[in-house]
C-alpha cells in the first residue's frame, strides 16, 4: 500500500483527490491536511464523504507528518511547495504538486508570469512536467511531480501531435479555451460568485494567462523550436469541465485520414485519450467526472487552417486525475488504477 497525504485537502482539487485515492486499491489516506479545518470531520466539509470517510483534518509540521507517508500531493496555492521541498523532505517522501511551482523550467519566465520569487529554484531542474503521455518514461523515477495545469492540458495533449510532426506554422497557434467555474477553486471571488458567472460567458486573461508560458515551454520541447501561442481563456457557466478551440495554419495539403493517421501514431493506445470519429466532436459533458481526454479536428480547405477540438475534466484529468495517474506511473502500478470511472452524464 502506498501511504499518502494530501495538502490542501479542503480544495476542489483536493477533496476530488480524497474522492478518487478513497476509492483506489493501492492506497491508504493517512492525514488530510487543512489550516482552516483544523480538527473538523472531513465528511463535515465534503458531504459526500459522510459514512465513507472517518477522518478529521490535521494541521502542524509538516516535517512530522511526512514522516507517516510515502507521498503528498499538494493541491495548494501557488508558492506553497517551493516552499516546503528541501532535501530533508525528499528523502522521506516522494511529492505530486497540483501548482505551477515545479512547472516552469525558465526560473525568469515563472517569476514573471507568477510575480512570485521562487523559494526552491534548485529543484525546478529536476522535478518532471507530468503529462502523462508525453513523459512517461520520465515520471516513472521522479521525486518531484510538476502537475500540469487544467487548460495546458487540454492544449498540449490536442496539439502535440501536430507540432512535433512540424505540420503547422508553429507561429499561427490560436488556443481559445473554455472552463467551469471550479477551474477557480473554493476560495471566494466576487468574480466566482452565482451572479456574476451565471447567464454569461465572459474572456479573462487576454494575452496574460499564466497558462501561456507553459503551454509555449511544453510545445516548443515538442517542436525542438520556440513557438509562441495566443490564448484565450473563458468562464463558462458550469462546474467543471474544459473545451479548447485551437486554430492552426497547415504548412502542407493533408486531409483528415493523414492527419489522424498522425494522431494514432502518438495516442492509439493511450487509454485516456480517445480520438473521435470522423465528424464527431468532444464536449464537456462526455468526460465529466473521469479521465479521458476527447480530441477531435477538422480541415478548413478554404483557409488550409486546421480545427482541433479536445475535452478534459479541469479536476480530473486537469488535476486530481492526472495526479493519481501520475502517481500510477511513479510507483509502477496499472496506469488507470482507480481511474476507470465511465464519464458520469448528466
Ligand atoms: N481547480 C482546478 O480546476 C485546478 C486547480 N489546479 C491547482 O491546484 C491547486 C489547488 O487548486 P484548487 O483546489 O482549485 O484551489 P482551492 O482554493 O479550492 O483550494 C486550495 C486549498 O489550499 C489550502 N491552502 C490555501 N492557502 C494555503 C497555504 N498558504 N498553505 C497551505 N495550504 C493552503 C486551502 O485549504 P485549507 O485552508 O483548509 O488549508 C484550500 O482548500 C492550485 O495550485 C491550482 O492552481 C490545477 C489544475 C486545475
Ligand atoms: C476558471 C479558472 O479560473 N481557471 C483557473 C485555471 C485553473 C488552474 O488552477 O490552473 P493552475 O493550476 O495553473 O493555477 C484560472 O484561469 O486561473
Amino acid at each position: 500500500m502506498i501511504k499518502v497525504g494530501i495538502v490542501g485537502s479542503t480544495g476542489y482539487a483536493g477533496g476530488e483527490l480524497v474522492r478518487l485515492l478513497l476509492q483506489h486499491k493501492e492506497v491508504e489516506i493517512k492525514w488530510l491536511y487543512s489550516q482552516s479545518y483544523l480538527g473538523e470531520d472531513y465528511h463535515r466539509i465534503y458531504g459526500n464523504f459522510f459514512k465513507l470517510l472517518d477522518k478529521k483534518c490535521v494541521g502542524g509540521d509538516i516535517n512530522d507528518l511526512v514522516n507517516e507517508v510515502d507521498l503528498i500531493f499538494t493541491a495548494t496555492p501557488q508558492g506553497y511547495c517551493s516552499g516546503i521541498i528541501n532535501e530533508e523532505l525528499l528523502s522521506k517522501v516522494r511529492v505530486i504538486d497540483l501548482s505551477a511551482d515545479f512547472r516552469i523550467k525558465d526560473l525568469d519566465i515563472y517569476t514573471s508570469w507568477y510575480n512570485l520569487e521562487h523559494k526552491s529554484p534548485e529543484y525546478i531542474d529536476e522535478a518532471v512536467y507530468g503529462l502523462c503521455e508525453i513523459n512517461r518514461e520520465k515520471i516513472k523515477k521522479t521525486r518531484i511531480l510538476a502537475n500540469p495545469g487544467c487548460y495546458t492540458t487540454a492544449s498540449i495533449l490536442s496539439l502535440y501531435p501536430l507540432v512535433r510532426e512540424k505540420l503547422v506554422d508553429l507561429n499561427s497557434i490560436i488556443i481559445d479555451a473554455k472552463s467551469g467555474t471550479s477551474g477557480a477553486g473554493r476560495g471566494s471571488s466576487v468574480a466566482s460568485l452565482f451572479c456574476e458567472v451565471n447567464e454569461s460567458i465572459k474572456a479573462y486573461g487576454i494575452t496574460s494567462h499564466r497558462h501561456t508560458p507553459e503551454i509555449e515551454e511544453q510545445l516548443g520541447y515538442g517542436a525542438g523550436e520556440n513557438v509562441i501561442v495566443n490564448f484565450t481563456p473563458h468562464l463558462v457557466p458550469m462546474n467543471r469541465g474544459i473545451l479548447t478551440t485551437s486554430y492552426l495554419n497547415l504548412l502542407s495539403k493533408v486531409n483528415y485520414f493523414d492527419l489522424k493517421e498522425i494522431y494514432n501514431k502518438y495516442y492509439g493506445n493511450e487509454y485516456f485519450i480517445r480520438l473521435l470519429e470522423e465528424n464527431v466532436f468532444p464536449e464537456t459533458r462526455w468526460v465529466s467526472s473521469s479521465n479521458f481526454v476527447d480530441i477531435n479536428f477538422k480541415i478548413d480547405n478554404r483557409t488550409n487552417r486546421v480545427v482541433v477540438i479536445s475535452a478534459i475534466d479541469n479536476l480530473i484529468k486537469g488535476a486530481a486525475g492526472q495526479a493519481v495517474q501520475n502517481m500510477n506511473i511513479m510507483y509502477g502500478l496499472k496506469e488507470n488504477e482507480g481511474l476507470e470511472q465511465v464519464p458520469l452524464f448528466p
